[in-house]
């Protein structure tokens, strides 16, 4: 097995201490089967033919899940079984020497407390290092603690890959973001717990949180009280998939699922001033638009975002809401039109919403088509035509300018359907901010949605809100 840099990511170091009801053989399964990345087996005491047995019979249990299985100190053994590879300490076989006996495709790492051991085990041919302790840790009295200042100063002069060992545990592993390793190396964290199958599945990913990065959107759209659509609706979705969601209101709503009782505008100047509190400080990677109901304050957004040159803009033009509210102004239409659709990256129209669009009746698959390409045509973005309205399916249509794209959806007997269009559009932009393409993007929110209108919640009176939250 080649060595690659994700093998490190959680490295698990055996320790025959910690076993008492189970053996050590069974520890080591339900290490794998949490998803460690790497076994390394360390026997300090153990006589040299029971050491073969227990590395025999544990290297096929890691080559079943597929798992690098590494030797501590003893290279001869790991010779004569054909390990992955060997683990040395300063005090053990050089590297050098070890390379000689095992040859280049095995994986040879080194213990390193210096940049001046680091540096050397790099120029004897390692394949990666192990750094520690990084924290006080029982598994070694003796050593010494290096602290996370000077693992960042290693990981920063010496270009090799590094695992950090020594302390490391659910609580602390964090405090290890943005220092540069490729993993954490653990004995107690995993051996030492009661379940340890759990404790390496927690584990894994509080490690894996280490090298995500969160992506940003923001969503420009109406407060809807119930908190089944609009802002609420899109801050929901933008959590549940996984982006930092950000809001600028354009609108108090008096809302519950049986309609609307009351609007409140915010004034253009405080839209613009959120706009520019979100945009000045953490830049969104995307940003979703719904509810505008005046010309003033559509011409606010279309300003500001051509300002900051925003990226991955979705328009979901809401017309009139699920339960039959009108939500913009017979006059803003036009500013709809001529200012705001140009600047999208797609806009979602649902079927009525089309109509207004286009000027033509849309009852059929075949006049979504040809509306979806008329839209393009007009004003130049790519739009998804969806058909959770009048035509009796949950087909959504692309069209791009270039080709067009059919997303099938399966149905839900759910009338419980408040919000779908905002959670629709935000999940897209969330899917955008992320990186993935339009296409993607728009498969990806389908799927998410389907699972909200799956999840049958049945809250209020009227045409219910989903459950934004089902996946978590
Ligand atoms: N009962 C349903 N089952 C599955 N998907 C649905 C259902 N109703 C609507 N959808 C989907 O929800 C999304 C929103 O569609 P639609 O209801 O047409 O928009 P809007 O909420 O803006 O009126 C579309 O992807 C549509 O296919
Ligand atoms: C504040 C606000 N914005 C948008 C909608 C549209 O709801 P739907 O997604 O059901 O079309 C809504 N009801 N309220
Ligand atoms: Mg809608």
């Amino acid at each position: 097995m080649k060595f690659n840099n994700d093998m490190l990511r959680l490295y698990a170091v055996t320790d025959r201490h910690w076993t008492g009801e189970q053996t050590l053989y069974e520890q080591v399964r339900d290490v794998l089967m949490g998803g460690a990345t790497c076994l390394q087996l360390r026997e300090k005491d153990l006589d040299e033919a029971s050491f073969y047995e227990e590395a025999k019979n544990i290297k096929e249990l890691c080559c079943l899940f597929d798992v690098p299985f590494i030797i501590n100190d003893n290279v001869m053994l790991a010779k004569k079984i054909d390990a992955d590879g060997v683990h040395v300490g300063q005090d053990d076989m050089a590297c050098v020497k070890a390379r000689e006996i095992l040859g280049p495709d095995k994986i040879i790492g080194v213990s390193a407390h210096t940049i001046e051991e680091a540096r050397i085990a790099k120029e004897q041919g390692a394949d990666y290092l192990g750094v520690g302790a990084i924290f006080p840790t029982s598994s070694k009295d003796d050593a010494e603690v290096l602290g996370i200042k000077r693992l960042k100063e290693m990981t920063e002069t010496v270009d090799l890959p590094m695992v950090a060992i020594g302390g490391i545990s659910y609580d602390n592993c964090l405090l290890l973001k943005d220092t540069g390793i490729d993993g954490i190396a653990v004995i107690s964290a995993l051996f030492g717990q009661k379940n340890i199958k759990q404790a390496t599945i927690d584990l894994k990913k509080r490690v894996d949180a280490l090298y995500e990065t969160m992506h940003t959107c923001l969503t420009i759209a109406g407060s809807d009280s119930s908190g089944g659509a609009g802002i609420q609706a899109d801050l929901k979705t933008m959590l549940a998939n996984k982006v930092f969601g950000m809001s600028a209101i354009t609108a108090l709503t008096a809302q519950n699922t049986t309609g609307v009782t009351d609007i409140m505008d915010v004034t253009p100047k405080f839209l613009e001033s959120q706009i520019r509190a979100v945009f000045d400080d953490i830049y969104p990677e995307a940003v979703k638009i719904g509810m505008v109901s005046s010309k003033a304050l559509i011409h606010t957004i279309v300003e500001m975002l051509k300002h900051y040159d925003a990226k991955h803009i979705v328009v979901d033009p809401v017309m009139v809401a699920t339960s039959g509210a009108k939500l913009i102004s017979d006059e803003a239409i036009s500013t709809l039109k001529e200012e705001l659709l140009p600047i999208a990256e797609v806009i979602t129209p649902n079927i009525p919403e089309t109509e207004v669009l286009t000027d033509m009746e849309v009852k059929t698959v075949e006049d979504m088509e040809i509306a979806a390409k008329k839209i393009y045509d007009t004003y130049h973005c790519a739009v998804l035509v969806k058909g959770g309205h009048q035509l009796n399916d949950a087909n959504d249509y692309l069209y791009n300018g270039e080709k067009g794209t059919w997303f099938k959806g399966h149905r839900i007997d759910n009338s419980n359907t408040h919000g779908t269009g905002c959670t629709l559009s935000s999940a897209i932009a969330s899917n955008l901010a992320k990186g993935y393409t339009l296409e993607e993007s728009v498969k990806n929110a389908k799927t998410y949605l389907s699972g909200a209108i799956g999840a049958m919640l049945d809250l209020g009176q009227g045409s219910g809100p989903m459950d934004h939250g089902y996946n978590i």
